[in-house]
């Protein structure tokens, strides 16, 4: 595997414009396969969701068979078989992540929600984003107590959002083991407001 090279059968330089194909030295937490795997499959869209936002659109990872495979085995192997009891993903494309990872992994999942999704009696938090402000929620009785949980979703950017997964997770009585990602947005210092946490991205840029 090349650094900044599609290894699946998706080309999205084919297909979109806003493809960037000189990839810059993929870093991150769990090595440079890893890294560059997410490099090779995102696609910056300038101005999106509002003008000034840099979207980083994981898609591509995720229609590419083998890059997604790689990619969910590939967390699964770095976090080690027993280390979590379950997975936790952020709505809505961390999802995609926690269900392949769970099964991967073979836990089960919780989706933490938006608001207003959740059936039964659920927690609250509210947070700001790098491009706005939601709602966060999940049922109350979601963890066994003590149950350890890793917290995931595509992309850290201001850590709003994973602070508030985190926050929920524990008020519903999990313990967090960490907070991975497949893409940090530097940049943004995430991480800082996450200090006390263990948290790891694939790909920094
Ligand atoms: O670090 P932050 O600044 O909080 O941003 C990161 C969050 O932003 C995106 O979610 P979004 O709310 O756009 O939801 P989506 O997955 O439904 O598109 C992304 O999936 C993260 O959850
Ligand atoms: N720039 C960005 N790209 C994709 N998802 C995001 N979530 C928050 N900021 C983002």
């Amino acid at each position: 595997m090349v650094a900044g090279r599609f290894v699946g059968p998706f080309r999205p330089a084919a297909r979109l414009s806003a493809v960037t194909t000189e990839i810059p030295l993929a870093t991150g937490d769990c090595g440079a396969e890893l890294a560059a795997l997410v490099a090779g499959a995102s696609i910056d869209v300038p101005d999106f969701p509002k003008p000034g936002v840099v979207f980083k659109d994981l898609m591509p990872l995720f229609a590419d068979a083998e890059v997604f495979r790689r990619v969910i085995d590939g967390i699964a192997a770095h976090h080690g078989p027993g280390s979590f009891d379950v997975v936790a993903g952020v709505e809505a494309r961390g999802f995609v992540v926690a269900a392949a990872l769970a099964y991967a992994a073979g836990t089960g999942v919780v989706p933490i929600r938006k608001a207003g999704k959740l059936p039964r009696k659920a927690l609250s938090a509210s947070y700001a984003l790098e491009y706005g402000e939601a709602t966060l929620e999940v049922h109350e009785d979601a963890f066994v107590a003590g149950q350890r949980v890793l917290v995931v979703d595509d992309v850290l950017a201001t850590g709003g959002t994973a602070a508030a997964a985190m926050d929920l997770v524990e008020r519903a009585g999990g313990t967090v083991s960490g907070f991975t990602v497949l893409l940090e947005l530097g940049f943004l210092n995430g991480r800082a407001r996450l200090s006390s946490r263990a948290v790891r991205s694939l790909l920094t840029v």
